[in-house]
């Protein structure tokens, strides 16, 4: 039984770690995941990118699913192997990425076709099950799942607002990681009346003005330069250290991104150009 799905890695409009209320868009950056279900009574996991990564939430995804989704003679147990463009702990949510493929491969291999939130709010479970998130990171799962921007309740797993959005986007990906069960949540809390303010410009639809407010309070409570945001404020239309970091996103227009994109390649790491995406996880 065999099945295969992929889905998206997403930058941050809002973090959650302050109140709760988070806000992520899709990115075209794709991670893929394939499942093969038997009766061996064990999942296993890969992630073709790196033989060392922790497999413990791809493997609880399919557990999930297949309680859920499988009839009472389904087998139990099997493999799940990731491919992805999303680069592991950079704050482009790959974690969400790799749950949200992992649960809809699974599905497909049991004949199933579920609904999208349903599929979302079960790798979210995951997550919180193998403890790499602090909220569960709803806001970023749901963006994955769904495409376009979103606006959550990650206390209630509840999407507030959805909207399709056409932005080109220019990310800086540092070489070093950040894993987000690390964060400094305590940090995070001492910028909640910021947070508040970037949910109401979310709400707004003025997700940009929003992105970057979020960007300079939650680089100064997560530790990391503003700088990057700083000098390609000018020229974007909204620029945030994205998730619980290292990477940072911009967007705006394309001479704007150029722009950035000359003084952020100065820089180590890799700065690469994508768009939103609007269509979201699919079974292949
Ligand atoms: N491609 C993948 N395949 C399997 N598991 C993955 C994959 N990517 C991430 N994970 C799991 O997610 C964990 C990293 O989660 P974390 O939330 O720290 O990163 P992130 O989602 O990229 O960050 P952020 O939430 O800041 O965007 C890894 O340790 C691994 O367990
Ligand atoms: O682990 C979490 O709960 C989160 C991690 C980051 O991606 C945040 O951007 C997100 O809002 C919540």
């Amino acid at each position: 039984m065999h099945g295969h799905a992929v889905a998206l890695g997403a930058g941050t409009v809002l973090n959650a770690l302050s109140t709760g209320t988070g806000s992520a868009f899709a990115i075209d950056a794709e991670t893929a995941a394939t499942v093969e279900l038997d009766d061996s009574g064990t999942v296993t996991g890969e992630v073709a990118e790196d033989v060392d990564a922790d497999t413990r939430l791809i493997e609880r995804c399919v557990e999930l699913a297949v309680e859920r989704y499988g009839d009472d003679g389904a087998p139990f147990g099997g493999s799940v192997r990731t491919e992805s463009d999303v680069p592991m702990a950079a704050g482009l949510k790959s974690s969400s990425a790799a749950a949200n493929a992992t649960v809809l491969a699974a599905a497909d291999a049991l004949g199933a076709d579920p609904d999208r939130l349903d599929a979302c709010r079960l790798g979210v479970r995951a997550a919180r099950d193998v403890g790499v998130t602090v909220t569960g990171a709803f806001d970023d799962a749901s963006a994955s799942m769904l495409g376009g921007v979103t606006v959550t309740d990650n206390d209630t797993d509840e999407v507030l607002a959805r909207d399709e959005v056409t932005w080109d986007v220019l990310v800086w990906t540092p070489d070093e990681r950040a894993y987000s069960a690390d964060a400094d949540v305590e940090q995070c809390a001492n910028v909640a009346p910021m947070a508040e303010l970037v949910a109401d410009l979310a709400l707004d639809d003025r997700y940009a003005e929003a992105m970057t407010v979020n960007g300079l309070a939650f680089s100064a409570a997560l530790g990391f330069s503003p700088r990057p945001a700083v000098e390609a404020m000018p020229h974007v239309a909204g620029v945030s250290l994205s998730g619980t970091g290292p990477s940072v996103v911009a967007v705006g227009d394309d001479s704007g991104l150029d722009r950035v994109q000359e003084l952020w390649d100065e820089r180590s790491g890799r700065t690469w150009r994508t768009t939103t995406r609007n269509d979201g996880a699919r079974i292949q």
